[in-house]
């Protein structure tokens, strides 16, 4: 497997019953490094998410992670494989304190340490660890969020608009982490904030009814002409 084909998704498509969503995506993310997906609401983005992490069974082409095939496994089975996943919605347990809902994302981790690490990248969690994560401010819950699928170690996280909800000074601080995170392990992230999804990429896939209309190192897709209609609303 080369490094720089450490997830490949071939000729993907997926849907919802019998409306088909997503037609023939292609795509690959490296052993580290961003990915953005990108495209106007409806575009697919979340559908990609949802079928790369088995939440939606494929409808055709197939999805391969570090050579092996896991298109058809459970998503449990997708998680254990190396897939973290931070869903655009409901990804925190609302009842639950801060600290509790690390503890659950900690039961299949080893390492006592791994909960202290996440609490390094966001040291904000560690000040609230005893309050209910349903009353945390909407960037402190993306972060627990995300920290909750830290703990499984996941060697490449999806993430599902991680700034949706978010308060623009907290945003700065997650695409930081966001950025950190991407020289260790591959991330790749849908975003709507096109400078933020651009600064943690280094590569951007864009979306348009549900294939892929534009792709290419970021840079180059950011100077596209063609960028903003695929964009726009
Ligand atoms: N549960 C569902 N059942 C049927 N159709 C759905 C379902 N969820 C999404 N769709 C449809 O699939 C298409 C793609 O939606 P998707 O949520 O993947 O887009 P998106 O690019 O993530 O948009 P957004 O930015 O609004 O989240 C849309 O036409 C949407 O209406």
């Amino acid at each position: 497997m080369p490094d720089d084909k450490y997830l490949e998704i071939q000729n993907l498509d997926a849907g919802y019953g019998r409306s088909q969503v997503l037609f023939g995506v292609t795509m690959t993310a490296p052993w580290r490094g961003g990915v953005a997906i990108l495209g106007r609401n409806g575009a697919g983005k979340t559908t990609l998410m949802k079928a790369i992490i088995g939440e939606l069974p494929l409808l055709g082409g197939s999805v391969t992670l570090d050579g092996r095939d896991v298109g058809r496994l459970p998503t449990e089975q997708r998680i254990r494989a190396g897939f973290g996943y931070v869903p655009q919605e409901h990804s925190v347990f609302g009842r639950l304190s801060v600290r509790d809902n690390l503890a659950v994302g900690a039961l299949t981790n080893r390492d006592s340490q791994a909960v202290n690490r996440v609490l390094e990248i966001f040291p904000k969690l560690g000040q609230r660890m005893d309050q209910i994560a349903g009353t945390l401010s909407g960037g402190e819950r993306k972060m627990l969020a995300i920290g909750r699928a830290l703990l499984s170690d996941p060697r490449i996280l999806l993430l599902d608009e991680p700034t949706e909800g978010v308060w623009i000074g907290v945003i700065e601080e997650i695409t930081d982490r966001l950025v950190l995170l991407a020289r260790e392990i591959a991330v790749v992230i849908v975003e709507q904030h096109l400078d933020l999804a651009l600064r943690v990429a280094s590569v951007a896939y864009v979306l348009d009814r549900g294939r892929v209309a534009l792709t290419g190192p970021a840079a180059q897709v950011r100077a596209d002409p063609k960028l903003m209609q695929y964009l726009a609303p």
